[in-house]
């Protein structure tokens, strides 16, 4: 039976581990935080733990005021999440009692329901009024400095606007599917946008396999790359394998690597629904060998670019991962460039805003590797500005982009041709 106080408490849990333990809300998914819940309150307790996240820095403005001492963690994200309800039209009288009710079980800070109360009460009189005039949150300094001083002020403040709007939900369908009922738009890249989406399994085709969740800009490496049927392809750090399935529905005969068990299964239930054909292996990416005609290596990163749909991500990382990343790409680029044949091609791509993890680690590449050449021509996709085309030849999309008509996420790709 739903519960929705039993979601909130859930979403209070998910707060604690995000801010508290620098855990990403898919850590806690995945060690079982959602699994006593009923359907509908597991997808109310993310909404709401994301809507927080998304909203912090509104919420602690309107709270500031109320608040002489910062209370213990837990406490002051309750009082979190019932100012993002309260000021985004939740009912005063449910929403209060709710967050007292919470916090009055907590086995130490029980004693703290009366403050809830009492400042919960006062936001629910003034809060909705000033919420409209706050400000969009901003990205905490340690990654708002490096991307500020990679695209300046403006473009920092749309992207923050479209980390803010969220994500609507992208799908890239088989060759063959018809997506009309799916009731969304045609994007000129060829993904499918819908707007209010509700449950993913619910929509139809998903049952027979007809499409798959992708964003918009992660569809492009793959309709980059381009692959033929037939072509011995390669494809590292694959899971849970949306590109995996764009190459194999194309008729390619794919390897996907991925190092990481859970997720290979992921994409083995992902091939099975779509009724899609690869190889798969569990391993490291940079033990393999062999010789393709296209290799497509999506490197672990930041995932700075996918902050609209994972707001969790800027609140529970310090960026202290980067350098170890940058390394690992480099590393995984120049791998990954042997395994390519003569005259074949490498498609290099990260879902990162920053430059080191994208523009830099290409211009590097092109540096060292004298057979390597970027294709810029084939970036020239219906969709695509031309502006958006890097200085080294590869492709730089932002979530600022597309601003009126949903965004994209942030993503970096290239399209690396090896000398026959
Ligand atoms: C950006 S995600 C890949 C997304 C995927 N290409 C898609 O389109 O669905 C990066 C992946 O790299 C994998 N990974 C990280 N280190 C790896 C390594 N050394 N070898 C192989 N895979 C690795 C992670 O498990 C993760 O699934």
């Amino acid at each position: 039976m739903s519960d929705a106080n039993h979601a909130r408490r859930t979403a209070v849990y998910l707060l604690d581990q995000v801010l508290g333990e620098g855990r990403l809300l898919a850590e806690c998914y995945a060690a079982g935080a959602l699994e006593k819940l009923a359907p509908e309150d597991r997808a109310r307790a993310q909404r709401l733990a994301a809507e927080t996240l998304r909203s912090l820095e509104r919420a602690d403005r309107v709270l500031k005021k109320h608040l002489k001492k910062t209370p213990p963690l837990t406490v002051m994200n309750a009082l979190r999440l019932g100012t993002v309800e309260l000021c985004s039209g939740g009912a005063a009288h449910g929403v209060v009692n709710a967050m007292v009710a919470i916090v009055s079980r907590h086995r130490r800070h029980g004693q703290l329901k009366g403050l809830v109360n009492a400042v919960l009460r006062k936001v629910a009189e003034e809060g909705p009024a000033e919420w409209a005039k706050l400000r969009t949150p901003r990205l905490p300094n340690w990654l708002r400095k490096p991307l500020v001083q990679a695209w300046g002020a403006e473009a920092m403040l749309g992207m923050e606007a479209a980390h803010y709007a969220g994500a609507p939900l992208d799908v890239t369908g088989k060759p063959d599917a018809d997506l009309s009922a799916l009731g969304g738009v045609l994007l000129p890249t060829g993904s499918v946008r819908i707007a209010a989406a509700g449950q993913v399994s619910s929509l139809p085709g998903f049952e027979a396999g007809d499409w798959w969740v992708q964003d918009a800009a992660a569809a492009l490496p793959a309709r980059i790359l381009n692959v033929q049927p037939g072509e011995q392809v390669l494809e590292l750090c694959a899971a849970p394998g949306g590109k995996t399935m764009q190459m194999a529905a194309a008729g390619a005969k794919v390897t996907a690597v991925d190092i990481s068990e859970n997720r290979v299964a992921r994409l083995r239930e992902n091939l099975e629904r779509t009724g899609l054909e690869a190889e798969l292996i569990t391993g490291d990416a940079l033990e393999q060998t062999g010789q393709y005609d296209a290799v497509l290596l999506d490197a672990p990163c930041s995932a700075t670019g996918t902050i609209r749909r994972h707001p969790d991500l800027p609140q529970a990382k310090d960026g202290s991962e980067f350098g170890g990343l940058i390394e690992l790409q480099a590393q995984m680029l120049a791998h990954a460039w042997s395994l390519v044949k003569p005259g074949g091609r490498l498609m290099f791509c990260t879902c990162s805003l920053l430059p080191d993890e994208g523009e830099c680690q290409v211009e590097e590449a092109l540096d060292m590797f004298p057979d390597m050449t970027a294709d810029r021509e084939a970036l020239n996709l219906p969709g695509v500005e031309p502006a958006w085309i890097t200085e080294e030849g590869g492709l730089r999309l932002r979530p600022d982009y597309w601003a009126t008509d949903g965004g994209m996420d942030g993503f970096y790709m290239a399209l690396l041709r090896k000398s026959a």
